[in-house]
């Protein structure tokens, strides 16, 4: 039997475009990649689980991405999939080779892309036909519990998503997780006990609109936010009037990106936000200033200007002058010694199976 071969690609995404916290997401082309290959005709394997995991990309030289298969991220939410569907390691013998150029904790959406990619990879491993792109939500939100990168990263394009609450027994359940991502590997380390199912339908999506002239720039520092962090600086309350000034730009923000030509001075606008930003400047020098500054009045070409996710990278969306763009917001990092890449990115399509 010849082996089975097929390409996983996952779009990296940006959260929140301003005022949607925890709500808007934006898939954008740069992609994860996992290249696995299932040799089905063996009978055992040298490898732990059955699976090879080899590494290309960000992190590498650091080391900081396991390769051990139960701690791997993309691996054990795979492993998740599969122990709820009692396969207890992957087909003897898997290949798995990440290629990953999404800057790690920055606010591209690394863990997203990498959750949503190991649910599909369960999916595929494990031939389990039967689960839907909404299903696999489901799976993505046990592992990672705000709904906007997973359901960029799953579905594509600029997307809205929403959680419904969870029924009474689902609640009951203690061993659904309600932390952000699973403390420890998703399925617990095999103790041979199935691990929790998640309740049916937790997320939803809707996709909106986007205009085709407007392109994302990102600019990305060279230090990392982890995104838990950057969610323990936020406050528990917030005064009602930070709360109406969201919602009136949220109400905006989708309308005002799908529009053809788009219109500077309501994107702008619609991208204010008082829910996450200024409270992230503590973790982000330079944000403020940056959000503060940066306007089509003074940058041609410019849309509007957010962090992306809970940073440290900076989204400028914009229709042209993106070199001009992302120059002048380096320079505000650049005072505070802090080196940046940048590139120009555009709305992605969601995850791929790839098949020769
Ligand atoms: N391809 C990958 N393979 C394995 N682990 C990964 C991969 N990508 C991301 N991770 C894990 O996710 C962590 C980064 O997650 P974190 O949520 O802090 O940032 P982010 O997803 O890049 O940013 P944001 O959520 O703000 O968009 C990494 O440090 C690593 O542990
Ligand atoms: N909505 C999340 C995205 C993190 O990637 C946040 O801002 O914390």
């Amino acid at each position: 039997m010849a082996p089975e071969s097929f390409i996983i690609k996952t779009p990296c995404s940006s959260a929140n475009i301003g005022p949607g916290f925890d709500v808007i997401g934006l898939a954008l082309s740069m992609y994860l990649e996992l290249h696995v290959t299932i040799d089905r005709s063996k009978t055992a394997s040298e490898h732990p689980l059955n699976c090879r995991v080899t590494y290309e990309g960000q992190g590498e030289e650091s080391g900081d991405i396991s390769l051990d298969p139960e701690i791997n991220l993309i691996t054990r939410v795979a492993l998740y999939v599969l122990r709820c569907h009692d396969q207890r390691s992957f087909p003897v013998e898997t290949h798995v080779h990440i290629k990953n150029p999404i800057p790690l904790g920055r606010g591209l959406g690394s863990s997203g892309a990498a959750v949503v990619a190991g649910v599909q990879l369960g999916k595929e491993v494990g031939q389990l036909h039967h689960l839907t792109p909404e299903r696999l939500f489901d799976y993505c939100l046990m592992i990672e519990r705000h709904p906007d990168n997973v359901g960029a990263a799953l579905f594509g394009g600029f997307v809205g998503t929403y959680l419904k609450p969870l029924a009474p027994e689902d609640v009951a359940r203690t061993e659904i997780p309600l932390s952000e991502v699973l403390p420890a590997p998703a399925g617990g380390i095999d103790t041979g006990v199935k691990p929790p199912s998640p309740p049916h339908g937790i997320g939803h999506h809707i996709k909106f609109p986007w205009a085709t002239e407007i392109k994302a720039v990102a600019i990305i520092p060279e230090f990392e936010v982890p995104t838990a962090k950057a969610r323990e600086v936020l406050p528990s309350h917030y005064p009602r009037p930070d709360v109406t000034f969201n919602l009136q730009r949220i109400a905006l923000l989708p309308v005002a990106l799908g529009q053809s030509p788009p219109d500077p001075e309501l994107i702008y606008l619609a991208m204010q936000d008082k829910l996450h930003q200024p409270y992230r400047q503590t973790l982000i020098p330079g944000l403020t200033a940056i959000v503060e500054s940066m306007t089509p009045a003074t940058q041609p070409g410019l849309l509007g200007v957010c962090l992306s996710g809970a940073g440290p990278t900076i989204l400028a969306l914009a229709t042209g002058n993106y070199e001009e763009i992302a120059t002048k917001i380096m320079s505000y990092f650049a005072e505070q010694k802090i080196q940046c890449d940048w590139k120009v990115l555009e709305p992605a399509e969601g995850t791929q199976v790839i098949r020769a």
